[in-house]
């Protein structure tokens, strides 16, 4: 489905703060070094609009949360939803414009950053320190030709694994069939010792941004089904 062209947070949001380039991130990234405390450290890999993160940092303040997105006008909005959520929105703000030099930290417990999650899962994320990483709605990529283009694949699970610390969860929704089985599969060859994939529900929403993300509340609209499962690190990767 084609995507609408995407609004850039308005003058009213400072939105700066919570947003950086890739370019502007520490060499490597951990809650130390990127919002200067020891929380727990959830990673979403393609965060489209950013209302997961938004509502899931809002929800959860003892965590924190880094958004990944590789479209750069949907991670500047998806800042824009955040620093919103985090009440950095003001009617009255003078039309100054944000500091977007990445020099101001992060105000809370969340960031996006514009850019290609899949290096910086490479090299950047050291081994067993992330409590979580949240993958929703991953494009498709149909054809066979294109399938290792996915942002979930063989290389990518190693990393999620190697980088998830024990107890840690990876969080996989889709909508499409073929990348659910594909992925279970593969995952079962691949790291066999994230073990079986635990099926998760998602709660009836009372408003429109009580979804989990922005497609899911697009496939529920249109009664499209959703395969949603979790995997956790055991507590003794030995094991
Ligand atoms: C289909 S959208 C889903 C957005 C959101 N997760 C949701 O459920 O509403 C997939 C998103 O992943 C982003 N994306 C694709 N490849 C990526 C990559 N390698 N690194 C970061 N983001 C990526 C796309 O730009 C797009 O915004």
């Amino acid at each position: 489905m084609p995507r609408s062209t995407i609004r850039l947070p308005g003058h009213h949001v400072d939105w700066g703060p919570w947003f950086r380039t890739t370019d502007q991130l520490p060499e490597t990234l951990t809650s130390e070094s990127l919002f200067g405390n020891q929380r727990p450290l959830e990673i979403e890999i393609g965060s489209g609009k950013g209302l997961f993160l938004a509502s899931a940092s809002t929800r959860q303040p003892d965590h924190d949360f880094l958004g990944i997105e590789i479209a750069d006008r949907y991670a500047r909005h998806a800042a824009g939803r955040i620093a919103t959520a985090h009440g950095h929105a003001d009617p009255d703000r003078k039309p100054v414009e944000t500091d977007l030099t990445g020099q101001t930290p992060p105000p809370g417990n969340a960031l996006m950053v514009s850019g290609n999650a899949e290096p910086l899962f490479e090299k950047r994320i050291p081994d067993e320190s992330l409590a979580a990483v949240h993958v929703y709605f991953p494009d498709p990529w149909w054809k066979k030709r294109h399938r290792r283009r996915r942002v979930v694949n063989e290389n990518s699970v190693r990393n999620f694994y190697r980088t998830l610390r024990p107890g840690g969860r990876f969080h996989f929704w889709t909508d499409v069939l073929d990348y659910f089985e594909i992925t279970i599969e593969m995952i079962a060859a691949e790291v066999p010792r994230f073990g079986v994939p635990i099926p998760e529900q998602q709660a009836e929403s009372t408003h429109p941004l009580d979804y989990h993300t922005h497609f899911e509340k697009r496939s529920r609209e249109n009664a499209i089904p959703v395969y949603r499962v979790r995997y956790e690190k055991p507590i003794d990767p030995g094991e």
